[in-house]
């Protein structure tokens, strides 16, 4: 198990070349936000705009759409409709997130279905909170994509793994990960990244000051935003989780608990100090 350095980050976060634009940083559409879970997409999105994603679009409730509006005028907001032709809209993404605040309900299983069967093996699919769950109970399987990506808490993880929390080694989540064919940041305290038949990585940094709702939500747009502009790989994937984790210990000098939208607003400028390190 290899820990997650800064060193790694480097690599990751690179100054912008002079002559890009929007269109070379990812184009992510989010989908989430429904029930009474409408901040969890409004964070996601906040985090994904604030990681320096070119374009984002998210789905959501339709009573979501004004306040996702106010909160981050950057994204474009599409309210959830029956007519909604979702197959042909996913075309237009290289990145699609699907859960944070997605609920249980009816809507939200036939959205996760319809993103698993439209998604192209050219796009990267990262599968957070209730669409883990989702897909647990339905037994849904995986789809073929560039890269799958599960951010699961341990108990999600035990839902999709079928690994008891207590059972929830190295090795049996590494056999799981094999298996699943996906990515996955099982996330706790020391957080660990792992890819198939690769070496699972180790967080350490980041701690309880965290155990905030919302705070996975935004790690999850961080995420969505990295895998949009930097290369689709687990270094991506790890220096998304550490930065997240890095930013709260650094604000948990001098606070007891840190906000998730705290995390949020230092991205700019933790990225920006990563770029020239
Ligand atoms: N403001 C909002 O709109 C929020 C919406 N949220 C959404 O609520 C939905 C349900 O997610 P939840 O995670 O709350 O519900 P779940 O029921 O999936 O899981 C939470 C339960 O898992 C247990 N658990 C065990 N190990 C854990 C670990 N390492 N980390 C966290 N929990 C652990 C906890 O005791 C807790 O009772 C998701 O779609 C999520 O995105 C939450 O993120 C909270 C904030
Ligand atoms: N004790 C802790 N130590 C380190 N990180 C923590 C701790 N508690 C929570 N976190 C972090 O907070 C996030 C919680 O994710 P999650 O449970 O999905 O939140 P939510 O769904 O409410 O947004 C994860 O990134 C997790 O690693
Ligand atoms: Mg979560």
């Amino acid at each position: 198990m290899d820990i997650i350095s800064e060193n790694l980050i480097k690599t990751v976060i690179t100054p912008r070349p002079l002559t890009t634009h929007k269109g070379n940083y990812g184009r992510i559409l989010l989908i989430g936000g429904f029930d009474n879970y409408h901040g969890a997409i409004i964070m996601a999105s906040k985090a994904t705009v604030f990681s320096g994603a070119g374009l984002v679009t998210t789905l959501t409730d339709q009573a979501n759409v004004s306040n996702l509006n106010i909160a981050i005028p950057e994204v474009m907001a599409l309210g959830y409709t029956k007519t909604l032709a979702l197959p042909s809209l996913i075309k237009n993404y290289d990145v699609i997130l699907i859960g944070p605040g997605l609920g249980l309900s009816k809507i939200a299983t036939n959205l996760l279905r319809t993103v698993l069967n439209s998604i192209q093996v050219n796009q990267t699919l990262i599968i957070d909170g209730s669409a883990l769950t989702l897909m647990a109970q339905n037994c849904y399987s995986l789809p073929k994509t560039a890269l799958t990506v599960l951010t699961p808490h341990t108990m999600e993880w035990q839902r999709i793994s079928n690994i008891l929390i207590k059972n929830q080694t190295v090795n049996e989540n590494q056999r799981m990960v094999n298996i699943l064919n996906a990515h996955v940041v099982l996330k706790k305290y020391h957080t660990e990244v792992y890819q198939p038949h690769g070496t699972p990585l180790r967080l350490n940094v980041g701690g309880p000051y965290q155990a905030t709702g919302g705070m996975g939500d935004t790690l999850a747009g961080i995420i969505a935003g990295f895998l949009g502009q930097f290369p689709k790989n687990q270094q991506t994937v790890a220096a998304a989780t550490f930065i997240h984790s890095k930013i709260a210990d650094e604000l948990a000098k001098t606070q007891y608990v840190v906000l998730p939208t705290q995390i949020t607003a230092k991205l700019p400028e933790f990225m920006h100090y990563y770029s020239n390190f």
